[in-house]
């Protein structure tokens, strides 16, 4: 688990592209450009409707231009189909930096023969491209995982390599919050039984794989909003394009079909049309470069404004190999009795917790990885499972029912306390500990000590997280003096303990009425519900299916502090989104009073006072500003995928820095742009 990140190493090992650090390589371009030809069909552009009306304005002059050659027509007429194509390869190019990427992921996808378990109870072998959800399966060291499934028995230490890049072996077992298991990842040691849980097609890898080839994004909220207001800019400036034939008609200025659709293509939000999904798709890469899979745009961007972020103990803050270290038996209890009854309380109990008493009890020590001798269960025994809701598990033998389980639980069980226990459990929770008290039929016999350890590095990072304006609340269903404990190691700012899965749900919901944005790290079955809840909800990948399911990120890392990363790329979104905005729109603005004297300065000669630009004539003003306008496209492509810089700053003042460079840029751009291409452009004979 990789916990503090600066520049992440590229996952797949491939080359790293260029256009990563916001360089565009003539490679690049040619392999872009069949994609971008591919979208100038008119209905893949109808989700750009700027940019549809530049390529019906060149089919026009296109037209114009056969039947009526000229000059000015012919150069028009290409540089607004370049325009056309500019758009498109921004997005090709986007699209492509994740191919590399999909190119090894598709590599885990080659059929295996899995090892599939009749109803009958047998072994048959079936290819890996025909195991359905529900199938079980049986995977061995060695063997490769034949789909995506949750571990229903046993432990084995798995190679996820080929998909977070992590080269160190994880701990996948049944029963805890680290079930799920990932196809075409490999089993290194020991036999796992794996329940299948996605259909043929539909697996985690060919998620990531739609994913980093941009092909499963979904525009969000605010990106549909922005296209709607630049295609109302749009209508406008037709409309307006429209009106000025027949009045400069009537005035004796009569301007051609083709000056005034460059007069539109000029007008209209350019820019930003051709720009926009890049700015996306380049948003959602950036995550999948720190590892961090999105299945949400939305999500991307509510994370720019997040206000509070939950967080689970137990293998989100802690490493989460919670085992039993020691039994501590009340006065009156040996240890021989107590052993017992916590033996016989988890050996059904499927858990992690549950296996570590066992294994302490029976003295076989090793990690839990070791495979493990498989008790017996006493004949006739009543298995009590652990649920979060009672957070107790046990046995009910003839004549004797044992529970364990957290103090509160056991303790309202037995219906009595007692202040020896009492001792006991503050002792093992103020270490940090997890107490699991353990009682048999009203009797209470001591207690046991559950060891975590807190991640490495959370300090550093939560604080970092209170620099952005984060609240960070460790929420845990374990009790308050364990959840201090660790929180006050963590540094965290707030816990809620014995919190049931209904109560983070509540918590969520509570801090959302209040306007705040909420995101939540999980990893538990018992956070699915939260993690659904939240803006932003980013479940572990070592957790479990359920986890992976409601949350709308999944980090590969397994790291909590990666919502700063989050955070930071979403911020960076919206920030660049923006940036690009306003300096489209402040280009147009300028180009109108570029080009428009220019036009005109024949038939009104008083326009020439605001002739400013001097340029050389008529046509080579227009010329220029749709080549400068097409340009502009091409220059700000790296900027649309590397995006603006985020530095940590208040909103209002970062506002102000891009309305300044942006804004101001926008406007002064177009003059030294178009005056500079005046002056080669009027060399052209017949401009
Ligand atoms: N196998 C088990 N048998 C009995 N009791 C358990 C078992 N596992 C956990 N408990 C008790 O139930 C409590 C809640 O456990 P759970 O793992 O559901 O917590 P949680 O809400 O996921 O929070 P976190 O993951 O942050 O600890 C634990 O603190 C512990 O006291
Ligand atoms: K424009
Ligand atoms: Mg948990």
């Amino acid at each position: 688990m990789t916990v503090t990140q600066s520049e992440p190493e590229p996952r797949t090992g491939a080359q790293e592209p260029a256009s990563r650090t916001g360089v565009l390589t003539a490679a690049q371009l040619a392999e872009a450009l069949p994609g971008a030809l591919r979208k100038l069909d008119p209905r893949a552009l109808l989700a750009t409707p700027v940019m549809l009306v530049v390529e019906v304005g060149a089919v026009v002059t296109t037209v114009l231009s056969i039947a009526d050659p000229s000059t000015l027509g012919w150069f028009v007429t290409v540089w607004l189909w370049l325009t056309v194509v500019f758009g498109t390869l921004a997005e090709s190019v986007a699209e492509g930096r994740g191919k590399a990427q999909a190119a090894s992921l598709r590599a885990l996808q080659t059929e295996t023969s899995a090892r599939r378990r009749t109803p009958s109870g047998d072994v048959e072998d079936v290819p890996s491209t025909s195991l359905h959800v529900g199938d079980v399966v049986l995977v061995a060291a060695g063997e490769r995982i034949p789909g995506d499934g949750e571990v229903v028995q046993g432990v084995a230490s798995v190679d996820e390599s080929a998909v977070t890049g992590e080269s160190a072996p994880v701990i996948r077992e049944s029963g805890g919050d680290r079930s799920a298991v990932t196809g075409g990842t490999t089993v290194l040691s020991d036999e796992i039984v794996v329940r299948i849980t996605s259909e043929p097609g539909q697996s985690f890898v060919d998620r990531m794989i739609a994913l980093v080839e941009g092909s499963e994004r979904q525009r969000t909220p605010n990106e549909i909003a922005l296209n709607v207001l630049l295609s109302a800019l749009t209508v406008v400036f037709v409309v307006v394009c429209a009106t000025l034939w027949p009045i400069a008609d009537h005035n004796g200025a009569r301007q051609p079909v083709l000056v005034l659709v460059a007069l539109l293509v000029c007008l209209i939000p350019t820019t930003i049309g051709a720009l926009l999904s890049a700015i996306g798709i380049a948003g959602m890469d950036r995550l999948v470069r720190r590892n961090v899979l999105a299945m949400s745009g939305r999500a991307v961007e509510a994370a720019g404004d997040i206000d509070v972020l939950l967080l689970d103990k137990t293998g989100t803050i802690t490493l989460g190999n919670r085992h039993a270290t020691e039994l501590l038996p009340l006065d009156g209890v040996t240890p021989d009795e107590l052993s017992e009854a916590a033996l016989l309380a988890s050996l059904a109990d499927e858990t992690p917790e549950g296996r570590s008493v066992v294994e302490l009890v029976r003295g076989d020590g090793g990690p839990s990885t070791g495979s493990g001798s498989v008790p017996d269960v006493p004949q006739g025994a009543v298995l009590v499972e652990f649920s979060a809701t009672t957070r107790m598990s046990g046995v009910d033998l003839t004549g004797r029912e044992i529970r364990k389980g957290a103090a509160s639980a056991v303790t309202a069980w037995v219906g009595h306390g007692d202040p020896q226990l009492d001792g006991l459990v503050e002792r093992v929770a103020s270490s940090g500990g997890t107490p699991l008290v353990v009682a048999e039929s009203g009797r209470l016999l001591g207690v046991i000590h559950l060891k975590d350890v807190v991640k490495p590095g959370m300090r550093e990072r939560f604080d970092e997280m209170r620099a952005m304006g984060i609240r960070t609340v460790m929420i845990t269903g374990d009790n308050a003096i364990t959840a201090h404990a660790i929180a006050e190691e963590a540094g965290v700012d707030d816990v809620l303990a014995e919190a049931t899965p209904e109560d983070k749900l509540a918590l969520i919901r509570k801090e959302q009425t209040g306007g705040r944005l909420v995101a939540m790290c999980g990893d538990g079955t018992n956070d699915a519900p939260a993690l659904a809840q939240a803006d932003v909800g980013v479940a572990m990948n070592t957790g479990t299916v359920a986890a992976k399911e409601a949350g709308n990120m999944v980090d590969l890392d397994s790291d909590p502090t990666k919502l700063i990363d989050v955070v930071e790329i979403g911020k960076q979104l919206l920030i660049t989104r923006g940036a690009l905005t306003t300096f489209s729109v402040a280009n147009d603005v300028a180009k109108y009073f570029a080009i428009l004297p220019a036009m005109f300065v024949v038939a009104f000669p008083d326009l020439d006072v605001l002739n400013v630009m001097r340029l050389s004539s008529p046509e080579s003003a227009i010329v220029s500003a749709v080549v400068f306008n097409a340009l502009v496209i091409v220059a700000l492509i790296p900027l649309a995928l590397r995006g603006v810089r985020y530095t940590p700053a208040s909103a209002a003042s970062l506002l102000r820095r891009n309305l300044l460079i942006y804004g101001v840029g926008g406007l002064v751009a177009p003059f030294v742009g178009i005056k500079l291409l005046d002056l080669v452009i009027s060399l052209v004979p017949g401009l």
